[in-house]
């Protein structure tokens, strides 16, 4: 981590963390006041999207209902897949708010962050204690790409969309599958919400 200056926020950005055993002793003894961010979207969603991604990588996978199920007679969903196990945020939660209180954390809606960047943006930069300079007039929503967009990105004068591998295409995925994972979440989606106070609306 670079030296913090007066004056400016250092910050770090891993996905993984939110879900690595280890990771919150670790942050806590490296600096126990940290503000912490976890950007969440619809577990479903999210575990069709991970899939999408494997996809990309290694395009003789499995179909997403082949690896989704332990046992697809009986609809037994398979934890140990890690696009299933990530999803479970109210397990990962607990492990964080072991050292960290809530207070500590925002969560961000990554469903709002496409149809409301300004107000999530909003969100994250109270959370931070900044001025909210990052405004409506930074977003213009791209018709083509089908997500908001950057304006104008700082040192460029030209529109910025995220790259190809943000907002791909999802393989089609038989509705009684996603219906069942829907189900297996519920419980812990419930739970989230309970342990955040924010009703992230994924029912
Ligand atoms: N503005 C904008 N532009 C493009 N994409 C957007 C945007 N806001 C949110 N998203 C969603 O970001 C998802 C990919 O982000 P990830 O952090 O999961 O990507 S990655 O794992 O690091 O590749 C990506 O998920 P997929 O749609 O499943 O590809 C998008 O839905």
């Amino acid at each position: 981590m670079p030296r913090t200056l007066d004056g400016q926020i250092t910050m770090e950005k891993t996905p993984s963390y939110f879900i690595t055993r280890e990771a919150p002793s670790r942050v806590f003894s490296m600096s126990r006041s940290t503000k912490l961010m976890v950007v969440v979207r619809d577990p479903v969603t999210r575990a069709v999207s991970d899939y999408a991604q494997t996809l990309t990588k290694n395009p003789g996978l499995p179909s997403f209902q082949n690896l989704v199920f332990k046992n697809s007679t009986t609809g037994l969903i398979d934890t140990s897949w890690s696009a299933v196990s990530i999803g479970i945020y109210a397990k990962h939660l607990e492990n964080w708010l072991r050292y960290f209180p809530l207070a500590q954390f925002l969560f961000v809606s990554g469903e709002k962050l496409v149809t409301d960047p300004t107000g999530e943006m909003g969100r994250v930069q109270d959370f931070l204690g900044l001025k909210r300079v990052v405004t409506n007039k930074h977003f213009y929503f791209n018709q083509t790409k089908g997500f908001p967009c950057l304006k104008k990105p700082e040192g460029s004068s030209r529109p910025r969309c995220l790259g190809k591998s943000k907002g791909r295409p999802h393989p089609h995925t038989p509705a009684e599958v996603l219906h069942r994972l829907r189900d297996f979440y519920r419980p812990f989606n419930m739970k989230f919400y309970q342990m955040t106070g924010q009703d992230f609306g994924w029912d």
